[in-house]
């Protein structure tokens, strides 16, 4: 029979000499990464709530990175309503061999998989249920031969459901990034997308704030579209940084609408950019 962990059971495992044989040892879930995948960093980008821009936030992480020269890939891990292909322009089919699937490349260089590179009708609906979606997800990282990368952002589904889980669970997620957006149920979501990816050990970067405020054109006055900020304090009371206060700028906007996100430039991030380093 496996022997229990003991009153002594620090909870780590490491350096235990009954850790082969213990029957209370946490399971590791891990997926294998494809073969031909050297990655650096697995940064997951999550968001309590749908809409607060977090695929906008992801990609623009991955400008950041691209723009200081790192190999850097998305994987869109946002099933049911992937937006990262169509940001960048990408409306091919991603190519395959025995060896894996070829993610496919925007014209910045970053690398792209998502559902929708993977359907012949990039408008057809996904109408999966949940573990089927999460073993997409699984696959993308055990299936896709991403090569050399410093960096792989990760575009999370809104909530806690079963794909951020999936993620957590099977891929080495290095931290994570919270999205949110200022408004009153802000502090109530931020919470649980914190409080998930502490219960699943995953170091939580920071937050990062979208439609913060909006710049008048003409007099630069900074108007609070959504209500005042609740951010800093959030921070304070869960002790995460904010790593970014994004405005809505329709600068982004416009590169979002035309496709050609790989030239966007988003001053909004650096500092976030600079903790993931
Ligand atoms: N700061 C911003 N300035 C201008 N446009 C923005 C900004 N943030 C987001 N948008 C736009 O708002 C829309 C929604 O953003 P996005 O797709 O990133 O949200 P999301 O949180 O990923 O959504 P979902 O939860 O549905 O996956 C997009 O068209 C995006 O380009």
């Amino acid at each position: 029979m496996a022997e229990e962990h003991t009153e002594e059971c620090s909870g780590s495992c490491e350096g235990c000499a009954h850790s082969d044989s213990c029957g209370s040892k946490p399971q590791d879930m891990r997926a294998p990464a494809n073969a031909q995948s050297k990655i650096k960093k697995v940064i997951g980008v999550v968001s309590g709530k749908g809409g607060v821009g977090k695929s906008l936030v992801t990609a623009s992480l991955a400008r950041t990175m691209r723009e200081k020269g790192y190999a850097v890939g998305i994987m869109d891990a946002d099933i049911t309503g992937p937006s990262i292909p169509k940001m960048y322009g990408i409306h091919e089919q991603a190519m395959g061999t025995q060896d894996g699937i070829y993610p496919c490349i925007a014209k910045d260089g970053t690398k792209i998989m998502s559902i929708n590179l993977l359907m012949e009708d990039e408008e057809a609906p996904v109408i999966w249920r949940g573990p089927v979606i999460a073993g997409v997800v699984t696959q993308f990282w055990s299936d896709v031969i991403w090569g050399d990368l410093d960096y792989l952002f990760v575009d999370m589904p809104p909530g806690t459901g079963d794909v951020p889980l999936t993620v957590f669970q099977s891929l080495p997620v290095d931290g994570v990034i919270i999205v949110t957006s200022p408004q009153d149920l802000v502090q109530m979501i931020v919470k649980k997308a914190y409080n998930m990816a502490r219960q699943m050990h995953i170091p939580i970067l920071g937050v990062v704030e979208n439609y913060s405020y909006l710049e008048c054109p003409d007099c630069g006055k900074k108007i609070n579209v959504f209500g005042e900020s609740h951010i800093d304090e959030i921070a304070v009371d869960l002790g995460v940084e904010v790593l970014g206060k994004m405005p809505i700028d329709p600068k982004i906007a416009r590169a979002v609408e035309d496709e050609q996100f790989y030239d966007a430039e988003n001053p909004y991030l650096i500092s976030a950019a600079e903790k993931i380093m």
